[in-house]
């Protein structure tokens, strides 16, 4: 195989896909604690005294309160910002009615996402009760506990009577998710798509399959939206709705149509808009091709849609097609409604969620569609320029603003509509709140993958026999992030394959022992001895270390065979990073090399170096180390302001190490004026503002949130790093080796898969910068390479 046109067609055998796709699926739910969500204290409950603040006796002032005043068990509880996710699990996702406990992953699913996108929290609750009215009567006791109640996957006919009972009967919002978020959402999505299709709503001909919570929700907004009852036909299970038939409850008959002898493939013939809220796989290609001309299809059953996306667009070009999954453009799913509803109904306590709210809740979605998408979406999304048309009808779910957007307008429509306890008059700060709440760690992340996908790199796995690296190598693969080389022996690699079903069957595999690659080696020797030959190595020495993968690698990389390298994990980190250094050497202008972590805390990004590579660093020393962190930082499309920590606070302590650091920000200062840098400085100080504000007023820092922090020492850098990871329960990246030409990272022992994944997605972008050398470049270099030789030979 020639590594410098490697790039795999994905062939991967469907089955095996899907199988590695339930195996990661299980074990994502399952590794560690199980499940996907804990409860975490939001107040100090380490000391006696917080005990008895938090706990007994303490803890009986607020409930005196409550007693005297029943409001303010908002003021003292968690309630205001609590939701219940509630199931009885009779109509879980496509997947019908599987039962409480089986329907559990959901419902935590939904308080993730509850909590990501609108910081709200959530007691996912799961009943085993089919009665409605016992079901109405145990939500209906829930009401203390709770701000709001999100019902969930609960079925029809009772889910309507069991949404319609707990509205009358309890005084907070309580909203059937799969009934109103699916409507206000693909509500959001018709408007455009019609607009798109140039189709008036009154005039427009709707295919309804199913007739369940979700479809009915739909079509009652549509017609509150302008569509008139008598252009639906509408099926269930058992075909059309038609006024023959006796088995249709009061809900249904709304829709009867007089014709019994409609099947679906008739109805389709000239219609406009289908809509699908069943289950998969009812609607043919043909069936798309008899619709009117520019139709509407909406295939929203979960997890897989009434027609595939690839299939309903191979059927016609004037389509317009949405389905409930991410993975196509479109995603009309209620995920862009629930957590941003909520949070506006939560923050101005609204009793309950009603039309005028939903309503605004469509037209905030719908007009943010046709407003121009921010950078960060179309990075998370992998697009270049997504913009208002047939493939973009509705915002993504990932997109930042969706929160500062619907949740104000829901607020101001409880507001208008008299059904909000509490009023908002300042709307600016409101939205400054609302986007506090985000953080950018998930966003970060998201950016970071989307940007490594779109333009991926060939990256070299130096231990690949390591079961993480292999497992991280399949992964990154299968999510289009890089093209992975592997190193090792092909036969011990195949085995740990194959003992943990990973398919690797598209990944080259090169064993730098094997006399397979004893040309490549021979070739790289060379290359090695003349780059090293007056640094003590030998001819025979260079031929010897290139059968160490580290050596190989690097020289892959350096040679234009690969765009990067991931290695490790190891013990000796300094001795592996020695071949990169020997190898590809440092980037111009560049004296030393310096690691970095990027660690994701609650208090949002935080960079931290070094933390791997520079001992006892001199001031000079410290402000290079500064500038690649800070130059690292801006690719990341974030402005390093930088904190030079010490234990001293502005020539607090005079000592030797404190002076080190003073004069370190001196120098950073003297070479960029702009750079926003100040210290030296204790690490508690750029977070503690008030701190800051009463005592050092006069830094550099005073207004800004620090987001780099730079160590007096390696021991500084590498103890805090590791303090954070363990004990602060920070995601770190790292480590980022930063300085070298070309990518290679080290990683550290004991490095998770996930961490291996993320290391990747940093290799494949310092490679999309630094790797500009194109394939026709690394062939012009290894036969010059191959040249030399010959010349030497003769
Ligand atoms: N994209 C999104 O955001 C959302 C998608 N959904 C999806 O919509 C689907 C329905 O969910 P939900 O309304 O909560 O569930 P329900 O159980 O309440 O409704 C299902 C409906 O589908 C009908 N149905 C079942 N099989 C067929 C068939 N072969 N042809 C026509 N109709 C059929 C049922 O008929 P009958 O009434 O006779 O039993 C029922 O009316 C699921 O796949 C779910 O994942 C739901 C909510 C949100
Ligand atoms: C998305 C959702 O709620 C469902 O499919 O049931
Ligand atoms: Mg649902």
């Amino acid at each position: 195989m020639d590594y410098r046109v490697y790039m795999p067609a994905k062939n991967r055998n469907m089955d095996k896909q899907i199988q590695l796709r339930k195996q990661q699926a299980l074990e994502y739910h399952s590794k560690g604690r199980p499940g996907k969500i804990e409860v975490v204290p939001t107040k100090e409950a380490k000391t006696q005294r917080d005990l008895s603040l938090a706990y007994s006796p303490g803890v009986a002032e607020p409930c005196k309160e409550i007693f005297n005043n029943k409001e303010d068990v908002y003021k003292y509880t968690a309630k205001g910002n609590l939701v219940g996710v509630i199931s009885n699990g009779t109509a879980v996702l496509g997947l019908g009615d599987i039962g409480p406990e089986a329907g559990k992953p959901v419902m935590e699913g939904k308080g993730v996402l509850f909590k990501i996108f609108a910081d709200i929290d959530v007691f996912d609750i799961e009943i085993n009760e089919k009665d409605p009215e016992k079901f109405v009567q145990i939500v209906k006791s829930l009401e203390p506990t709770f701000g709001g109640i999100n019902l969930e996957d609960i079925k029809a006919p009772e889910c309507f009577y069991i949404e319609k009972a707990l509205r009358e009967q309890m005084n907070i919002p309580v909203m059937h998710d799969d009934q109103h978020g699916t409507a206000i959402i693909s509500g959001a999505a018709l408007l455009n798509a019609l607009e798109i299709q140039k189709k008036k709503i009154e005039k427009a001909r709707f295919v309804i399959n199913g007739a369940g919570a979700a479809a009915m929700a739909c079509v009652q907004i549509y017609v509150a939206l302008g569509a008139r009852y008598e252009n639906f036909t509408m099926f269930d299970i058992d075909g059309v709705l038609h006024t023959g038939r006796t088995d249709l409850d009061e809900v249904k008959r709304k829709f009867a149509v007089q014709k019994s002898d409609i099947n679906l493939e008739k109805a389709m013939k000239d219609a406009d808009v289908f809509v699908g809220l069943s289950v998969r796989n009812v609607v043919t290609q043909e069936m798309v091709k008899s619709m009117a001309k520019n139709p509407v299809v909406f295939a929203m059953a979960n997890p897989e849609p009434e027609i595939s996306y690839d299939l309903a667009t191979a059927a016609r070009k004037d389509i317009i097609m949405a389905t409930g999954r991410s993975d196509y453009p479109n995603m009309v799913n209620n995920v862009l409604g629930f957590p941003f509803i909520f949070r506006g109904a939560l923050d101005v306590r609204a009793s309950q969620i009603n039309e005028a709210m939903k309503l605004a809740a469509v037209k905030a979605l719908a007009d943010l569609a046709k407003t121009p998408v921010p950078d960060i979406v179309n990075l998370a999304y992998n697009q270049k320029n997504m913009s208002f048309g047939p493939e973009y009808i509705i915002p993504k779910p990932l997109d930042p603003r969706l929160l500062a957007t619907v949740s104000p307008a829901v607020a101001k429509a409880a507001i208008d509509s008299g059904v909000a306890k509490v009023k908002i008059d300042d709307w600016e700060a409101y939205t400054i709140e609302l986007n506090k709440r985000l953080g950018l760690d998930n966003q970060i992340m998201r950016a970071l993958g989307a940007k490594a996908r779109r333009d991926p790199k060939r990256i070299v796995f130096a231990e690949a026999d390591n079961v993480k690296v292999l497992k991280a190598a399949s992964i990154v693969y299968d999510e289009g992030i890089c093209y992975p080389i592997l190193l090792g022996n092909e036969e011990k690699i195949r085995r740990i394959a194959e003992e943990n079903t990973l398919d690797i069957s598209d990944l080259p595999i090169i064993d730098p022992h094997h006399e397979s690659t004893e040309e490549k080696r021979n070739l790289y020797a060379e290359v090695f001895f003349w780059k090293r030959q007056r640094k003590g190595f030998n001819y025979y020495e260079s031929k010897k270390v290139m059968s160490d993968r580290n050596h190989y690698g690097c020289m892959m990389v350096e040679m234009g065979d690969a765009d990067g390298m991931i290695s490790g994990l190891t013990r000796d980190y300094a001795e592996t990073i020695r071949p990169a250094l020997q190898i590809i050497g440092t980037e111009e202008g560049v004296k030393r090399i310096a690691g970095m972590y990027l660690l994701l805390t609650k208090k949002g990004p935080l960079f931290l170096g070094d933390t791997t590579v520079n001992f006892n660093p001199t001031a000079e020393e410290l402000a290079d180390i500064a500038e690649l962190v800070a130059k690292e930082v801006k690719t990341f499309n974030l402005t390093p302001r930088i904190a030079m920590l010490s234990y001293s606070n502005f020539g607090s302590n005079n000592s030797p190490e404190a002076r080190l650091v003073a004069e370190a920000t001196r120098i950073l200062k003297e070479r960029d004026r702009t750079l926003i840098v100040d210290g030296e400085m204790q690490a508690s100080l750029p977070f503690n503002k008030e701190i800051m504000r009463d005592n050092y007023p006069f830094s550099e820092l005073v207004n800004e949130d620090v987001n780099t922090l730079i160590f007096p020492n390696l021991s500084a850098g590498n103890v805090a790093y590791g303090l954070l990871k363990e004990v602060g329960g920070a995601d770190a990246i790292g480590p980022i080796l930063l300085g070298l030409k070309k990518p290679v990272h080290v990683l550290q022992l004991g490095s998770s898969v996930r961490s291996i994944i993320n290391m990747a997605n940093i290799a494949v972008i310092d490679a999309q910068l630094k790797c500009k050398l194109n394939t026709d470049d690394a062939v012009q270099r290894s036969q010059w390479w191959k040249g030399r030789k010959g010349k030497k030979d003769k």
